[in-house]
């Protein structure tokens, strides 16, 4: 394992912003940082640098659609597709990770892309890093409704994080698929990419 260098200013900016987020998105994050510094550590990655990104994940969980939209277009992040026009909450991963980037120093690419694709999972199937932080937000026990074999969830990400995201996209596509949602293109692409690495 290497070590990613955070500055202490870092950390303090990020701690204050993390602060100033509503209660209960505040609360979602500090357990999503829990669960991450325990999954790191269980798989000898950097407990002190992913459990920063993990509690920094939805640090503009809280912006409106039309501030995405905005954010988006500001920051020079990739077009806007049809779908996520009309589903801008998909988007506060990408503009997280730019605002964190910018305005808070959180600079390794790594650790970037960790935020930036934390909800539908990387296109390019991610490294350990990005696979720990995404699954320890679907880990938090109060979206155990949404994702009821979350305890499954949890002993293969101890055990195995491709087998775990893989399981994780897969069912949560079915879910989405069964309530009649249209489902983000990375989150195939992701599955896609992760079945190929594994082999299937
Ligand atoms: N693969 C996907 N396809 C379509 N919509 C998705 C997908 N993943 C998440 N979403 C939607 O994006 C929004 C944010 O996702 P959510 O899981 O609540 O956030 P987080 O990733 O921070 O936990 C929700 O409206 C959710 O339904």
């Amino acid at each position: 394992m290497t070590t990613i260098e955070i500055s202490d200013r870092v950390v303090d900016r990020i701690h204050r912003r993390i602060r100033r987020l509503p209660p209960g998105l505040q609360e979602h994050c500090q357990r999503v940082e829990q669960i991450a510094r325990d999954l790191a550590e269980r798989h000898g990655q950097d407990v002190e640098a992913i459990g920063l990104t993990a509690l920094a994940h939805d640090a503009t969980k809280h912006f409106s659609g039309v501030e995405n939209l905005l954010r988006m277009e500001e920051y020079d992040l990739p077009p806007v597709t049809a779908f996520e026009r009309r589903n801008p909450a998909i988007l506060h991963g990408m503009v997280g990770a730019e605002l964190l980037k910018r305005e808070d120093g959180l600079r390794h690419p790594q650790l970037y892309n960790a935020v930036y694709w934390h909800t539908t999972g990387d296109p390019s199937g991610g490294d350990e890093i990005a696979h720990i932080v995404f699954l320890a937000d679907k880990l938090d026990p109060v979206k155990v409704k949404r994702y009821p074999w979350q305890a499954e969830l949890k002993e293969l990400a101890e055990n195995d994080l491709p087998s775990a995201m893989t399981m994780f996209l897969t069912r949560n596509v079915v879910r989405m698929l069964d309530k009649g949602s249209a489902i983000h293109p990375a989150a195939i692409e992701a599955r896609n990419t992760l079945l190929l690495e594994a082999g299937s």
